[in-house]
């Protein structure tokens, strides 16, 4: 994709930078595997209960995909089990999904829904414990009501599974391969499903899970080899209850023909779990448009933040290069102006970040300045000469959006002359660049509404009735809060497209509007 957009620019840093700087909010759980997935003791301790992101896999990989239904096009990844109702039901039974919401919200903005962030976390849930990379997209659309029922439950038999996940659009073998892809983590607990789990007494499993496969915390294929080999201890395909033997009915669907390609060859089942995962994730309600699958911009500029200070424009940028662990790089930031100039600055190397495990890394540069001893994060630039692009020379090699550059949209900023009035209020004041067709300027205060999605409430700015200039090509436009706890993106129309400062400014960083 081109840069700027905001919502892949923000899909692709929480999709890519997982861990080191700007980890994104899931990095905390990514340390080891087994607590990625199941929290930090194997048994599933309650203590940190809400750390279980075995759920991750299990909330978007099963259950939220399945009221799916491909004829009429209704369900899918839309977050709805965020929905108290929905929780309750005996079919998502001893799941901590009220939990688990809480830190699938974590990763919510305004670009990124509950869905996109249930199904991020599953992608590296899976893609840091040995599984395959998953595609991801991004775009999913937060449900506004529960769903409908329909959870495929272990009790049920074999015609009505397959009627379930022909609902979703997979086949029999498609449905086969799906679960022994889930079925490679995790098990059944006791307490839920006393039916199919006795009380295991096992000190290393204090909260009786019996497990699918003997590597129940890695992505591998001894799901199919133990069940071929007949040494399998998969609670759902020896369990002592028949009834509630479902992996073995499924499993045995085809006469094992699946399951055995699958004991054979590491490689296809990755595959095949890589393919059905991604179609999973991405089974949404009709209507939906989905992103493009997110890769890696090679460079890629970050930080990038316009502040007016009286008669400098204050540029502060950061960028990073793709999969690289050089801290030595020549970096130079070159932009173009608004009058036919240029202009260049060194940066310097600031950090490293890594994604999937460490199997990619980046490095990060940005603009730093040591001048006398003090450090500026910042370049000043000429308000009237503006700035209209960036592009970015790595030890020798131009890139510049194959001659688009990286655009950057200097009509509107936060003017350092914005204030505190007293305790509970601000004035905001946005330097707008004379000239522009700027027919809105407004703050946009992101917020959370009733149904946990984040949302962004406009607060227009009054065109002020008599030009304020803060500079030669810069004037203020200025308007007052009263909510200091939320943060404020500054947004504009500028030729009939809307543009939103990339950071929301909070107000108790500014200085006494008094002093
Ligand atoms: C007919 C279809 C399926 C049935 C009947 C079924 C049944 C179950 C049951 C009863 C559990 C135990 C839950 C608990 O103890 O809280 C479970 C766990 C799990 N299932 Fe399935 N499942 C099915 C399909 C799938 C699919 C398609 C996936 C993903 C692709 C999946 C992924 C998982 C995972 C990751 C767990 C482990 C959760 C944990 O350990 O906390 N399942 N399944």
């Amino acid at each position: 994709y081109t840069w700027p957009s905001p919502q892949l620019d923000e899909l692709e840093s929480a999709r890519f930078d997982q861990k080191g700087l700007h980890a994104n909010a899931f990095s905390g759980f990514l340390g080891s595997c087994d607590s990625f997935i199941f929290g930090p003791n194997t048994g599933r301790s309650n203590a940190a209960d809400w750390i279980r992101m075995a759920r991750f896999s299990e909330t978007s990989l099963r259950i939220m995909t399945w009221r799916h239904n491909s004829k009429d096009g209704t369900g899918g990844l839309d977050a709805s089990i965020r929905f108290a109702e929905e929780q309750a039901r005996a079919e998502n039974a001893g799941n901590g999904f009220a939990n688990t919401m809480i830190v699938v919200g974590t990763q919510v903005s305004r670009y990124i829904s509950n869905a996109d962030a249930i199904a991020l976390a599953a992608v590296m849930a899976i893609e840091n414990c040995g599984g395959p990379e998953v595609a991801f997209r991004g775009g999913r659309i937060d449900a506004t009501e529960p769903n409908a029922p329909g959870v495929p439950e272990p009790e049920q038999d074999l015609d009505s599974h397959i009627a379930a996940f022909a609902r979703q659009g997979f086949t029999k073998t498609e449905m086969i391969s799906l679960v022994a892809c889930g079925h490679t983590f995790g098990g059944v607990q006791h307490d839920p499903f006393p039916d199919i789990v006795n009380v295991l007494n096992d000190t290393a499993d204090t909260e009786d899970v019996a497990h699918f496969d003997s590597t129940f915390a890695t992505f591998d294929n001894n799901v199919a080899t133990e069940y071929i080999s007949g040494t399998t201890q998969n609670p759902l395909v020896v369990g002592f209850n028949d009834t509630t033997n479902s992996d073995k009915r499924i499993f045995g669907s085809d006469g094992n023909t699946t399951m055995l390609s699958f004991a054979n060859s590491p490689a296809l089942f990755a595959s095949t779990c890589a393919d059905l995962f991604a179609r999973m994730i991405d089974t949404v309600p009709n209507g939906v448009v989905l992103t493009d699958v997110i890769t890696p911009l090679p460079v890629k500029p970050s930080d990038v933040v316009l502040t007016m200070n009286g008669d400098v424009l204050e540029l502060s940028a950061s960028v990073r290069l793709w999969n690289t662990t050089d801290t030595t790089s020549s970096v130079t930031m070159l932009w173009k102006d608004h009058i036919g100039g240029t202009g260049n600055d060194t940066l310097a190397f600031w950090d490293l970040s890594s994604a999937t495990g460490g199997k990619y890394s980046a490095a990060w540069y940005r603009v730093a300045t040591v001048t006398n001893a003090v450090l500026t994060d910042f370049v000043s630039l000429d308000p009237a000469a503006g700035i209209t692009s960036m592009s970015f020379l790595v030890d020798g090699q131009l890139d510049d959006q194959n001659g688009l550059g990286f655009a950057i949209q200097d009509g509107f900023m936060l003017s350092k002359t914005s204030c505190q009035i007293e305790f509970l209020s601000a004035r905001f004041d946005v330097a707008v660049r004379n000239g522009v067709n700027a027919t809105r300027v407004y703050l946009e205060q992101i917020t959370t509404d009733t149904l946990q999605r984040v949302v962004v409430v406009e607060i227009d700015i009054p065109p002020p009735s008599q030009p304020v200039a803060i500079n030669s090509a810069y004037s203020l436009w200025s308007v007052n809060v009263t909510n200091p706890n939320v943060g404020y993106a500054i947004g504009a129309e500028i030729d009939g497209i809307k543009y939103s400062t990339t950071i929301a400014y909070g107000v108790t960083a500014f200085p006494s509007c008094s002093a």
